[in-house]
């Protein structure tokens, strides 16, 4: 592929490898944007938009759209704010996937149970930018200063192993389930950073005419986002209950509500978050509703 088959192309950063590659590519089969990945090249050509997909790493995409290299990308915020890139760059939709916090963490039975107490220690991570920031603020408020200031070394990966080598005194990174850190003998004392992967654009765009594109791309991920959060409830209410049922099952809009051949009764129609289905479900048999029926979505625009 030659620089000039990109050419008028927009240029879609993803993730090349690791816990957000899997889930972009589910997003892109469900915005129906086509392409044949060749021998795992890096640059692949959309068959149906004038598109070109760049696979590169996560935490090397916010630099990539915040200086106009490429026009959209998905990544995690916590990269983001990592490259210092947040004033460069434009979030345009939270994607609900790669939800984690970046998390000082120490050994569960040491001595250091506080940041403050971490402060003027050794903490190894990934993330230097973060825990830098954190952890100055702690320094100034301890009045720590120079040899006595916090020490942030950056290791690549496997961060969870620093305190059992003696590197560290705590950790900064990432923790979803809590697995690594436990199965490390670590836990978490303090939250320096809540993040999702999200898609993002540039703030100042190099190429204006990709704007329609850009929004045509935005509402389709947004739609396969939204059917992934929400479900449709459909059951039979007494009309008298109705009032009840409606304020269980608002809608995002409204209930669609039809009336049913028994006069008394009518069926009610509602989008629901998939998150809160058992709970709604409960409420409606509470007030008598009959018939529930979940069902999910597989795409939508709303
Ligand atoms: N356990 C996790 N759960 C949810 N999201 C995560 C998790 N770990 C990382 N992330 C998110 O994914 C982003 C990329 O991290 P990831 O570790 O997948 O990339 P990587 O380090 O480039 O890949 P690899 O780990 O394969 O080397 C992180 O910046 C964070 O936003
Ligand atoms: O709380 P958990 O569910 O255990 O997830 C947290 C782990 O996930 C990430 O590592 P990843 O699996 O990407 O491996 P890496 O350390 O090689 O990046 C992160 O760096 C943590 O180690
Ligand atoms: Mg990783």
């Amino acid at each position: 592929m030659n620089a000039e088959s990109l050419d008028g192309r927009l240029l879609f950063a993803i993730p090349k490898k690791g816990r957000l590659h899997e889930k972009c590519l589910e997003l892109l089969v469900g915005a129906d944007i086509q392409f044949r990945r060749h021998q795992r090249l890096d640059v692949c050509l959309v068959k149906n938009h004038p598109i070109a997909l760049v696979f590169l790493p996560a935490s090397d995409i916010p630099s990539f759209v915040g200086k106009g290299n490429v026009d959209l990308g998905i990544t995690g915020q916590d990269v983001i704010i990592e490259a210092k890139m947040e004033k460069h760059i434009t979030e345009v939709l939270q994607l609900g996937f790669g939800k984690c916090a970046l998390q000082v963490q120490v050994p569960e039975a040491g001595p250091i149970q506080t940041s403050e107490a971490l402060a003027g220690k050794r903490v190894v991570t990934s993330f230097e930018v973060l825990s830098g920031q954190y952890f100055s603020k702690i320094d100034d408020s301890l009045q720590l200063t120079g040899e006595n200031r916090t020490k942030i070394e950056y290791v690549g990966g496997s961060v969870e192993a620093a305190c059992a080598l003696g590197l560290a005194d705590g950790i900064v990174d990432l923790v979803e389930s809590g697995d690594t850190m436990r199965a490390a003998g670590l836990h978490a004392i303090a939250t320096v950073q809540q993040t999702e992967a999200v898609l993002i654009k540039s703030s100042k765009p190099k190429h204006e005419y990709l704007e329609p594109l850009i929004k045509l791309i935005t509402s389709r991920i947004a739609g396969v986002v939204a059917a992934g959060k929400y479900v449709v409830c459909e059951y039979n209410i007494l009309r008298s209950k109705l009032h009840a049922a409606t304020s269980i099952t608002p809608g995002r809009r409204a209930p669609t509500i039809s009336p049913l051949e028994d006069e008394e009764w009518v069926a009610v129609s509602s989008m629901v978050e998939k998150s809160k289905t058992a709970d709604v479900m409960d409420k409606l048999v509470t007030i008598g509703a009959e018939d529930i029926l979940i069902f999910n979505l597989d795409n939508c625009r709303v």
